[in-house]
């Protein structure tokens, strides 16, 4: 690599980068010195105070220099003096100046004039002549690497090879310092811009999303401040997993969580088809006509009694008013606007016999008891729960809600076969939830986030998006996926469809380069490709990996040929990754324990620990090892509807090494 300098022979140009690091930490010192001197004490009351106090508190803490972290990882240059720019930039992960002066010592990655760092090429310089990369060694900045920007072609950078083959060991780490140019577009794109990536495994499309939500706190940071950005991913194991790389870009204040954690966890399962039913879009609409079908003609009029007098409303009277809020507003706020319209008309009559009502009087009449009844039996409360449990045990109100939208056999199928004693005792599965949250929507709105991160999208039903894109609904989205990673029996099959339930306009650009899989083993997995999603086309790898794929007959017993390869990998720097049918966990934990191997179990629930980890097949999507060894292909392709897909995923978690393990022939996708 150029300027790699052994100590004795230090080169000249990398001793002055060494003093350049050295005088940023030293400012960067002096700001959170700064920063923690400053007191809470100017704000005028108590809570402005502690929101005051809190927001140092933060300061501070960004401004936190771990020591294991570069503070930039690297600088461009030009000398040109007509040029406005500065003459070197260093760029970082955040912005360093000099307290004195103000000089900028270190440029944060996510500034505008960063951006030319990341797509600067020959074509086009941006302005400037040169870039400069910096390698480190833990915080210790160790090389650099010149790249011209003035025409001449640029060969691959060692220290961008260098990093993606770097081990992976504990957490994802960021990208910031080797961001390509086409992820940069995708991390820099505007706010209100809703962008939708499908990429292939490993092309960094859960890396590109998380830089995404840090570029834009920081761009946009008071705006989201009070909106919100929230990460949604598949499950916990793969939150746990990128939980890492969000605060080591400064950015503390980001949710995660699971389209489980958003809509509640489901409490029973349900056979495919029906799952896959109950998630169409078709659904908002039953359940639409289902809540409203709650709205009642009144059976008599309204009479209201004050003092001696008594006041009537016309049954005639209620329907109209009845009628006219019908579908105009959430379900819940119609009811309190009718009580209102209700209470106003009774005023009018009063006001039209001489009295002189007031506000409060409105108010009063809304919450009386005949109103109230009136209300309970036009316009009843109902909770989301109550109206599913009726339309999942009740064939006429189902049919009535369903009309012209689901045959005859889609209605028997959603109808429980043994209906719940109550909605209380229903037991709701991952299809009701969104069914629910739909529901929970249309009685009252849900509030909407600034931004949202959705990951694995592939994998969500209509309803599921359309949960989701409530949540974003003054919003925008970033929406990342792989079609041929879709393993429910919702799957997507189009970026459009899954943009429209969505609720969000926004261009599909793809990620083709992968920066995970060696070529071999990605040209293996990519076999099933024609099988799972033959629209696309077939993955390349940065990586030429040779010796990385190995597939072989265990030859009697398998799980003691996996727990030898498991032994084997321990020998070999970085973390393994042993990915087994769900059903035989059991099995290859026993086989590792007999043979003294010390190892983890992931869960969906649960990150595991240590650096031998046995992950169930249905658990590995979006997580990477170095080693992989994959137990029993056919097994985790016969298990379930879309096991192909599962196969595919779970072939695609390679960084080094795959081993393929096998007692029955192998899927005959992946031999032909
Ligand atoms: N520009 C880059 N520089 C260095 N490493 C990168 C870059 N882009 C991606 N990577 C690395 O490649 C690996 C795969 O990235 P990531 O998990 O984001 O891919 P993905 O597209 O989400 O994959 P999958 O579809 O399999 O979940 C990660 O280790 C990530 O850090």
């Amino acid at each position: 690599m150029p300027g790699e300098q052994t100590e004795e022979q230090e080169d000249p140009a990398l001793a002055a980068e060494r003093a350049h690091l050295a005088e940023s930490r030293a400012a960067l010192r002096r700001m959170r010195e700064h920063a923690a001197g400053l007191s809470a004490d100017v704000a005028a009351d108590w809570v402005s105070r502690q929101f005051l106090e809190s927001l140092l508190d933060q300061r501070v803490a960004a401004l936190a220099d771990h020591p294991d972290t570069p503070l930039f990882f690297g600088r461009l240059d030009h000398d040109d003096d007509a040029n406005d720019l500065p003459r070197t930039m260093y760029v970082g992960r955040r912005h360093v100046h000099d307290g004195d002066e103000g000089r900028p010592l270190v440029l944060d990655w996510r500034a505008p004039v960063s951006r030319a760092f990341y797509q600067a090429g020959p074509a086009d310089p941006m302005g400037w002549r040169r870039r400069r990369r910096f390698g480190f060694r833990g915080g210790e900045l160790t090389a650099y690497e010149d790249e011209p920007l003035d025409g001449r072609a640029l060969g691959p950078s060692a220290i961008l090879t260098e990093e993606i083959e770097r081990p992976r060991t504990g957490p994802m780490r960021d990208i910031v310092a080797t961001i390509q140019p086409e992820q940069d577009v995708i991390v820099r794109a505007d706010l209100p811009v809703s962008v939708c990536v499908q990429g292939a495994p490993g092309t960094g499309k859960t890396a590109v999303g998380l830089h995404r939500a840090a570029y834009l706190l920081f761009t946009h940071r008071e705006r989201l401040a009070r909106g919100g950005v929230l990460i949604v991913g598949p499950n916990r194991a793969f939150l746990a997993y990128i939980s890492a790389v969000l605060p080591a870009l400064g950015e503390v204040r980001v949710d995660q969580a699971t389209v489980e954690d958003l809509l509640g966890a489901p409490l029973a399962a349900e056979p495919a088809p029906v799952a896959a039913l109950k998630g169409e879009a078709r659904m908002a609409d039953v359940l639409r006509r289902a809540l409203w079908a709650h709205v009642a003609k009144p059976a008599e009029g309204l009479v209201v009694t004050r003092g001696a007098a008594r006041f009537r409303l016309a049954d005639h009277e209620i329907r109209e008013m009845t009628a006219a809020l019908r579908g105009t507003t959430r379900y819940g706020n119609g009811r309190d606007m009718l009580a209102q319209r209700l209470a106003h008309q009774i005023l009018v009559r009063m006001e039209q016999r001489g009295h002189a009502p007031d506000d409060r009087d409105q108010d009063q009449v809304a919450r009386s008891r005949p109103v109230k009844q009136l209300l309970d039996q036009v316009w009843p409360k109902v909770t989301p729960e109550q109206v599913l449990f009726r339309l999942l045990s009740d064939a006429a109100f189902l049919a009535a809600a369903a009309k012209g939208v689901l045959s005859e056999a889609e209605q028997e199928a959603l109808r429980w076969a043994k209906p719940y004693r109550s909605h209380r005792s229903a037991k709701w599965t991952a299809a009701d939830r969104a069914l629910l949250d739909e529901l929970a929507d249309l009685v009252a709105r849900t509030p909407s986030l600034g931004h949202l991160v959705v990951d694995e999208a592939q994998d969500l039903s209509a309803m599921q998006l359309r949960a989701l894109g409530r949540r974003c609904a003054s919003g925008s989205a970033t929406v990342l996926g792989d079609l041929a990673q879709g393993t429910t029996p919702w799957s997507a099959t189009s970026w459009k469809e899954v943009l429209a339930h969505l609720g969000q306009e926004g261009e599909v650009t793809e990620l083709t380069l992968g920066f995970r899989v060696p070529g071999p083993v990605l040209d293996y997995a990519a076999r099933l490709l024609p099988h799972i999603a033959p629209e696309l086309e077939a993955p390349r790898s940065l990586r030429a990996g040779a010796g990385s794929l190995t597939v072989r007959a265990a030859a009697g017993d398998l799980p003691a040929a996996v727990a030898a390869a498991a032994r084997e990998a321990l020998g070999r720097e970085g973390s393994i990754g042993l990915i087994v049918p769900d059903a035989d966990v059991a099995v290859y934990t026993a086989a590792l324990a007999e043979a003294g191997l010390e190892h983890g179990v992931l869960g969906p629930e649960s990150d595991g620990a240590g650096r031998l980890l046995v992950v169930p097949a249905t658990v590995a999507k979006g997580l990477e090892y170095d080693h992989v060894i994959v137990a029993e292909p056919a097994a985790i392709a016969a298990a379930e509807e879309r096991g192909l897909a599962r196969l595919y995923v779970v072939l695609t978690r390679a960084v080094t090494t795959l081993t393929v393990l096998h007692d029955a022939d192998l899927p005959p996708e992946l031999t032909a």
